[in-house]
């Protein structure tokens, strides 16, 4: 399928949805988070074979600089994962190299890791402001650490990026005498960290959550296959779709699995709250209607992800929503808060910073009448605010962007019955 009928353009996307309830199949696309760290692994351990890698930029863009590791320069774009993890798994291997992103990556601090990797002895030199990249890797020198039979410890803050210790503990079993890692501050987005850690035990090593201390012994990784599960945050879409949608509407999404590694399964919990119930079943889940709660009470430290699409959501419905934990969201993609509170006012919704860590949602006069939304870049205000078009006409600018995490995401949609149009 070529970008334009996936319409992976600038131009804005027209969105419309012709009536009557909503029913069919969402194909979700695979975790990007998955894809990326068996990838890793897999460059570690050896053949083995991944399936359902995920099509999305993120995991194409790993799979290209993994191949191209030998290069000047290697560009992570805007991919979070793909920048910290293939900083730790260069400096690790002792490669010289640039690691560079977009603009907006350049703002996305990086000193965690690189302070971390500094103490294994890596040579990294920043080429633009401290803290961030672009980065020059020149090599690794062996520490004293690695003649000692002690694993080498490191204290690493956990408040800012789980993704710098994902990074670091899947180079542990590479060290001579392993890693121990103790984390310090509020540590965010935890269950991606036990995903980290369960897909490095599939891949043969030994890697527990002790806790405070996170613990990989020395043992090499071993090949092994593994098949990608669906992409819950994607999932998070289709909720947003059926919980938007008139009565009697229904969704199938296949490939998800009851017993996932993913975090953002938190998702059937919330949006169990916004009038979407969940049915397991051994192929995938399906999403039916339910009563909707008075209010809503979510800390998203562990889900930092799911924070756009239910905030949009609870102010279409008009639910009050109060949530915490969204901390990581201004050094995403975008300053997620902001942008969320330019583009929910446009439709007559609110996200009020109450202070203490603690922002309300909420709406008088909510209603989709033909504003456009923008999307700074973000993948996720897309898909966020996409489903909105259920309740009337809306324009979304850059449809591009969700090709970070699901290029087929406007696809899916005009085969569930969308009429989609760019516009110049
Ligand atoms: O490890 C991962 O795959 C991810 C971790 C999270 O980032 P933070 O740890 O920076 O919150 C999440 O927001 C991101 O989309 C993917
Ligand atoms: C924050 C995200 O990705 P990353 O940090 O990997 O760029 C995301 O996909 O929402």
């Amino acid at each position: 399928m070529g970008s334009a009928a996936n319409h992976l353009t600038n131009s804005p996307l027209h969105l419309q949805w012709p009536g009557g309830p909503l029913s069919g199949t969402m194909q979700l696309p695979a975790s990007k988070s998955e894809s990326n760290r068996a990838l890793i692994i897999q460059a570690l351990a050896g053949s083995g074979q991944l399936d359902n890698l995920s099509d999305a930029n993120d995991t194409q863009l790993m799979q290209r600089l993994l191949a191209a590791e030998d290069s000047a320069e290697l560009n992570a774009e805007d991919a979070g994962t793909v920048m910290r993890f293939l900083t730790a798994y260069l400096a690790m291997s002792g490669r010289q190299t640039v690691l560079t992103g977009t603009a907006r990556m350049q703002e996305r601090p990086i000193g965690v890791l690189v302070e971390a990797l500094r103490q294994l002895g890596a040579r990294i030199d920043y080429l633009g402001q401290a803290g961030y990249p672009p980065l020059r890797l020149r090599g690794r020198t062996p520490q004293p650490a690695d003649t000692d039979d002690q694993p080498v410890t490191l204290q690493v803050r956990g408040d800012i990026s789980s993704q710098y210790i994902s990074a670091l503990l899947m180079i542990g079993p590479l060290l001579p005498h392993g890693l121990r890692l103790r984390l310090t501050g509020k540590v965010g987005s935890r269950p991606y960290l036990h995903m980290t850690l369960a897909l490095m035990r599939h891949f043969g090593a030994q890697a527990r959550d002790l806790g405070v201390i996170f613990d990989v012994r020395p043992q090499p990784y071993h090949p092994a296959d593994y098949t990608i599960e669906a992409d819950w945050s994607a999932a998070s879409y289709a909720y947003a779709l059926v919980a938007l949608a008139l009565p009697g509407s229904t969704l199938w999404l296949p490939g998800l699995r009851r017993h996932s590694w993913q975090g953002d399964q938190a998702i059937v919990g919330i949006m169990e709250q916004l009038g979407v119930q969940t049915e397991f079943r051994e192929d995938g889940i399906k999403l039916t209607q339910g009563p909707v709660a008075t209010a809503l009470n979510h800390d998203f430290t562990d889900c930092p992800d799911l924070a756009q699409t239910v905030a949009v959501v609870a102010a279409a419905l008009q639910v009050p929503a109060n949530f915490t934990g969204l901390e990581s969201l201004r050094i995403k993609e975008t300053d997620r808060i902001a942008a969320l509170q330019t583009e929910l006012a446009k439709l007559g919704g609110k996200l009020t910073d109450a202070g203490e860590g603690r922002f309300v949602v909420s709406a008088s006069d909510f209603e989709v009448n033909g504003q456009t939304v923008a999307t700074y870049h973000d993948h996720r205000m897309a898909m966020a605010f996409a489903p909105l078009a259920l309740r009337g006409p809306l324009t979304i600018e850059s449809p591009v962007v969700v090709r970070k995490s699901f290029p087929q995401f406007w696809q899916q949609l005009s085969q569930l019955g969308f009429q989609l149009a760019e516009r110049n």
